[in-house]
């Protein structure tokens, strides 16, 4: 899998040569490239923002080099293999289900956005391209779209097959279909007292039948209580 970054903060994906990710990259899993958007800009201040059209507070970033990185970086053919992704907060809500998809994609391009967000005519031209897809990672507003970037990153990349080391793991986890959609059972380990807080009995017990009804029991609790709204979706197995 190759992952570019488009961004006038390139070093924000420094921080990937360290993580786990690095370590997928280092073992030829992962391929990472992060560019510079300035890098496609011709003026001395190598400007890549201007006022709204139509009025308006704050700035908008240029069409112009976004489409020469394009043409530099992903090439000027279609190809519905390559997938597009611009963080904003008016995006479609980030899923594990849609990390699970990205998962098997050869080629990821990240267009991190700044400023009040870029020209429309960008994800105009991209969707006539390749395959585009603007995501949110939740209801709430960041400076830029490389953090949200980062976020997917991981998201995607810890299931690319070859990557977790135990990739039986995957299946417990919060969202994950081995867990019906649910939020994940609390998590213990030893010392089996601490601070006078005990482990529950039943995971001492031995007992798998009783251990897996109390974590299917406490996995329940934990989503109608915190994320109602994943007990009424098909894949929860709860209603
Ligand atoms: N979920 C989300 C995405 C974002 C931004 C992406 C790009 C600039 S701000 N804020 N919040």
């Amino acid at each position: 899998m190759r992952l570019d970054y488009l961004s006038i903060f390139p070093a924000y994906f420094d921080v990937l040569d360290i993580s786990l990710v690095g370590k997928a990259a280092i073992n030829g899993l992962v391929e990472i490239h992060a560019h510079d958007l300035r890098d496609w800009t011709h003026d001395r201040h190598r400007t890549v923002d201007d006022t709204p059209c139509g009025g308006g507070a704050g700035m908008v970033m240029k069409p112009d080099p976004w489409g020469e990185a394009f043409d530099e970086i992903i090439g000027t053919e279609s190809d519905p293999s390559v997938h597009v992704i611009f963080p904003a907060p008016s995006g479609t809500p980030f899923t594990q289900s849609a990390a699970a998809e990205l998962s098997s994609a050869q080629r990821i391009v990240f267009c991190c956005g700044r400023y009040e967000g870029i020209d429309h005519r960008v994800i105009d031209y991209a969707r006539s391209m390749w395959t585009v897809h603007e995501v949110s990672l939740g209801d709430y507003v960041l400076n830029g779209g490389e953090v949200a970037a980062l976020a997917i990153t991981e998201a995607v990349v810890r299931l690319v097959p070859g990557f977790m080391g135990n990739p039986e793991s995957l299946a417990e986890e919060s969202f994950s279909a081995g867990q019906d959609g649910l939020l994940e059972y609390p998590l213990f380990t030893r010392p089996v007292s601490w601070r006078g807080l005990d482990v529950p009995e039943v995971l001492m017990s031995g007992h798998h039948g009783r251990i897996a009804s109390w974590r299917r029991d406490e996995s329940v609790r934990l989503t109608r209580e915190r994320r109602p709204d994943l007990t009424d979706s098909d894949s929860s197995g709860i209603h």
